[in-house]
């Protein structure tokens, strides 16, 4: 192959500390299946998410807690075929979920080490800060580069009494901001901003040597993610205020399988074109029986 024709060389961790120092976006957005993974990559995006949102946004719960490891795997093979298939630019992250990694270290690292070996992700997101930096610590010494997650974390939301901006008073924003550098302290590559006063966000990006990516933590993160979903307009009304609509791909939905309900019921699909004739049927016969219930003579050559 010619080094023209070469796929674009896929995004490291190396790339993405580059594109802070360099002032460069990141683009971030989750995937959960291969055609997805395959059309957010060829649309340029720099890292792919197989968000535990996944359990919300295509497995019909009601928040993130029920989804299982082996779920993860399996979204996050799809993902990297999708990929693959692609240019797979994308770096691909995937979320340990709850469950996974908060009962011991060993488990911990177990699990991460699932997720790349059987899921082919190239790195593994963890929500939490000071609490969980032994957990990325070891995890990174295992040789999987961790992405932490602070602020909104959406598998405490009994803790945190439901899904709330955080770290709006001086004490939490202190708090907040220990949790990011303990992050980054312990060796994670990035660290998510989930859901945290702007003011707060541009602070800890500044302050953090590493990239910050935010979703609901204002303009001045180092990169945005958001879920695929809610970007496409395909959630079920969910609208919180840091989301953005770039298409409205559910009502497109809807008006393509309403238009082809439309056309099966009225007989005009399939049409000629979507339909095959064979020489090797010429011998069948189809005659009226008595009941007027066609039945077949002769057999195909
Ligand atoms: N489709 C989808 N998009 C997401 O962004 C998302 C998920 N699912 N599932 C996992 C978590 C849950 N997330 C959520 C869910 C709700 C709010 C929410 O209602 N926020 C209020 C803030 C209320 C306040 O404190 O003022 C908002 O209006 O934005 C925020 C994040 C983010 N994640
Ligand atoms: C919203 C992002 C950061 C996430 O963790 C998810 O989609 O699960
Ligand atoms: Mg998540």
């Amino acid at each position: 192959m010619s080094k023209q024709n070469a796929p674009p060389k896929r995004l490291s961790v190396n790339d993405l500390l580059r594109m802070k120092q360099a002032g460069e976006k990141i683009a971030m957005v989750t995937a959960y299946d291969a055609t997805m993974a395959r059309l957010v990559d060829a649309a340029g995006i720099d890292v792919v998410l197989v968000g535990d949102s996944v359990g919300m946004t295509q497995l019909g719960h009601g928040s993130t807690l029920p989804v299982t490891l082996d779920q993860m795997i399996h979204h996050c093979a799809a993902v990297r075929r999708g990929l693959d298939r692609g240019s797979g630019r994308a770096h691909l992250v995937c979320d340990m979920p709850f469950g996974s990694y908060q009962a011991s270290v060993d488990e911990a690292v177990k699990n991460a080490m699932r997720l790349v070996a059987e899921g082919g992700a190239e790195a593994v997101k963890v929500e939490g800060g000071h609490d969980y930096a032994e957990v990325v610590r070891r995890i990174v010494r295992a040789g999987v580069p961790v992405m932490g997650h602070v602020g909104l974390t959406p598998q405490s939301v009994h803790k945190l009494g439901g899904y709330v901006v955080q770290g709006k008073d001086q004490e939490k924003a202190q708090q907040l901001l220990a949790d990011a550098r303990a992050m980054a302290a312990a060796g994670a590559y990035a660290v998510v901003l989930e859901c945290i006063p702007a003011e707060l966000a541009r602070f800890i990006t500044r302050q953090l040597p590493i990239p910050t990516i935010g979703i609901g933590a204002g303009v001045h993160c180092d990169g945005q993610v958001l879920v695929v979903n809610d970007l496409l307009g395909l959630d079920d009304g969910f609208k919180p205020k840091f989301v953005r609509r770039y298409g409205e791909v559910g009502k497109a939905i809807g008006e393509a399988v309403k238009a082809y309900v439309s056309d099966v019921r009225e007989a005009q699909f399939p049409a000629e074109e979507q339909s095959f004739h064979g020489q090797s049927l010429r011998l069948l016969q189809l005659v009226e029986g008595d009941g007027g219930e066609p039945s077949v003579i002769g057999a195909p050559v």
